[in-house]
């Protein structure tokens, strides 16, 4: 579905990404995991359309999106979890998935933001929807609180709860565990894999927690010093002695500094 081809970009001197190649397959939950700087958000920033790499190539569903800027994505199916910006946190959960109906607001929500009476009228259309989705991540009992009270975890399923709104076809997902309590680590990990095998999602998701990956992801990609190391099912890249030397040899380079 994305094919990710011989992609590099460096910062100043830094190699942040070096001639990554890999493919992410339509129906997966793929896990893109590494050591810190090994270029994984870097790489994420290009595909979301949010860098431009110095060379190679991203292709989605056969053609070359390299470039184009997100919300061209968000039209094609592809979309990154939103940070949700802080105005947000002073609207109420039911008020964020109001604002990002299929068909515009996500397209730029902090256009609709200042369009909100706009977004409002529309409402008979979007409030099954917002239901639905409420439903479907446990945050009924929540709705009507303010997005800024919200634990972190429930902030995280308010994330997938936005993308879920702009019915998106490939999602990446960047860290959705961290600083997540166990339980609701648990809710979200349930909503990645019930939209992946009931709405046909496909994810790929960065994440340092290796039990989330463990759970979720077939394949998993592992990237060290801005390239793919390896690649395959967690219970080969776990064994592989290279992926322990990578996070070992960080741990050691990070002790030493
Ligand atoms: N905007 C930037 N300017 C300069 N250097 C950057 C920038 N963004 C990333 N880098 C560098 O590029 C390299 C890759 O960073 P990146 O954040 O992509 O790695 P990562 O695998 O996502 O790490 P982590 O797991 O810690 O988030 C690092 O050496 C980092 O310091």
């Amino acid at each position: 579905m994305i094919r990710i081809e011989d992609v590099s970009l460096s910062f100043g001197g830094i190699r942040a990404v070096d001639g990554c190649s890999f493919e992410v397959a339509e129906g997966s939950i793929t896990g893109l995991i590494g050591p810190n700087g090994a270029g994984k958000s870097t790489l994420f920033n290009i595909v979301a359309g949010l860098l431009k790499p110095d060379a190679g190539r991203i292709v989605f569903d056969g053609e070359d999106i390299t470039g184009l800027p997100p919300h061209t994505l968000f039209h094609r199916g592809l979309v990154r979890t939103f940070q949700i910006p802080h105005e947000f946190y002073r609207m109420t959960v039911r008020e964020n998935l109001m604002l990002v109906p299929p068909e515009q607001a996500g397209e730029n929500l902090f256009a609709s933001w200042f369009s909100w009476g706009r977004v409002k009228r529309q409402d008979a259309d979007v409030l099954d929807k917002v239901d639905e989705v409420l439903a479907f991540l446990n945050l009924t009992h929540v709705a009507d609180e303010l997005a800024g009270n919200l634990s972190g975890g429930q902030k995280k399923l308010l994330d997938l709860g936005r993308t879920m709104m702009t019915d998106a076809r490939m999602v990446l997902l960047d860290e959705p565990g961290a600083g997540v309590n166990r339980t609701l680590l648990g809710a979200i990990t349930t909503a990645i894999r019930r939209l992946n095998e009931e709405r046909g999602y496909t994810f790929c998701l960065i994440e340092h927690d290796m039990d989330v990956i463990a759970e979720l992801c077939d394949p998993v990609i592992v990237m060290a010093q801005g390239t793919v190391l390896t690649q395959g099912p967690m219970s080969e890249v776990r064994s592989n002695p290279d992926v322990r030397e990578a996070y070992l040899g960080h741990a050691e380079t990070e002790d030493a500094g």
